[in-house]
């Protein structure tokens, strides 16, 4: 055993987690998340890694799906037995490092239907503008699960959150591998009805609105663009 602190998911200080925020603390996540923010890591390994614990943070968005119960045979003998209930759930992709998480939620849910919806970030102004936008017509039937990679000031995700609303979607969970204190409170006051998981909770967002410590910027990284 040694001294060294323990490792922890929260990395800003003082901030109160709100009820409707799950970090997950699980350490293949941890560990994952130390390879996937190092410099030194390859477009290819941020892909495999971000694929991954996409995988482990969709077990805790679909936590509270629905189940119904259903008659089986086992070979030994009939059950009554669970399985998911209602419509196919909806993965929706914030283009473009969505598509990086959607990847691994797709290994874990193939069935599942999928939208899009392109968003980047004005440089300058750090507001989301809006470029694209395909989702499946009855969003007011399924679980929604959208996932971006960063939620930094949290415009881009409130926004696209605001849309799937327009959309009819009515059960919402937002997924992000890091966040930081200031974009959570802006998700939680514009949606405050939305469950987000996360795998950190960085310290701060920096003055050109990158999040710190961060892993720089996850559409470059894990398309090669940069
Ligand atoms: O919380 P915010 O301050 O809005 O920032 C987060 C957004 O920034 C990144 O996208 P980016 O604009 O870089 O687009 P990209 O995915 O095409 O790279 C990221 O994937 C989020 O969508
Ligand atoms: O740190 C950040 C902030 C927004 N978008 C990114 O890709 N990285
Ligand atoms: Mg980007």
């Amino acid at each position: 055993m040694t001294d060294a602190p323990l490792p922890r998911p929260v990395l800003a200080s003082g901030f109160d987690i709100p009820a409707n925020v799950v970090v997950v603390d699980h350490p293949l996540v941890q560990h994952k998340l130390t390879r996937l923010r190092e410099a030194a890591t390859s477009t290819a390994g941020f892909r495999r890694l971000t694929r991954e614990l996409s995988l482990l943070l969709a077990y805790e968005a679909t936590r509270d799906l629905p189940l119904e119960m259903e008659q089986i045979e086992t070979p030994l003998e009939p059950m009554t037995a669970p399985k998911l209930s209602g419509k196919k759930l909806c993965f929706v992709s914030i283009l473009r490092a969505g598509n990086g998480i959607l990847d691994g939620m797709l290994d874990l849910v193939p069935a599942a239907r999928v939208g899009h919806i392109g968003l980047y970030r004005d440089p300058k102004t750090l507001q989301p503008v809006e470029y694209y936008v395909k989702l499946p017509e009855d969003m007011a039937e399924r679980v929604c699960i959208a996932v971006d990679p960063m939620l930094a000031t949290g415009h881009s995700a409130a926004a696209a959150i605001e849309r799937l609303k327009r959309s009819g979607a009515n059960a919402i969970v937002f997924v992000c591998l890091l966040s930081v204190p200031e974009g959570l409170r802006t998700l939680c006051a514009a949606h405050p009805d939305v469950k987000i998981v996360t795998a950190s909770i960085d310290r701060e967002l920096d003055g050109h609105g990158y999040i710190r410590p961060g892993l720089g910027d996850a559409g470059d990284r894990l398309f090669g663009t940069r």
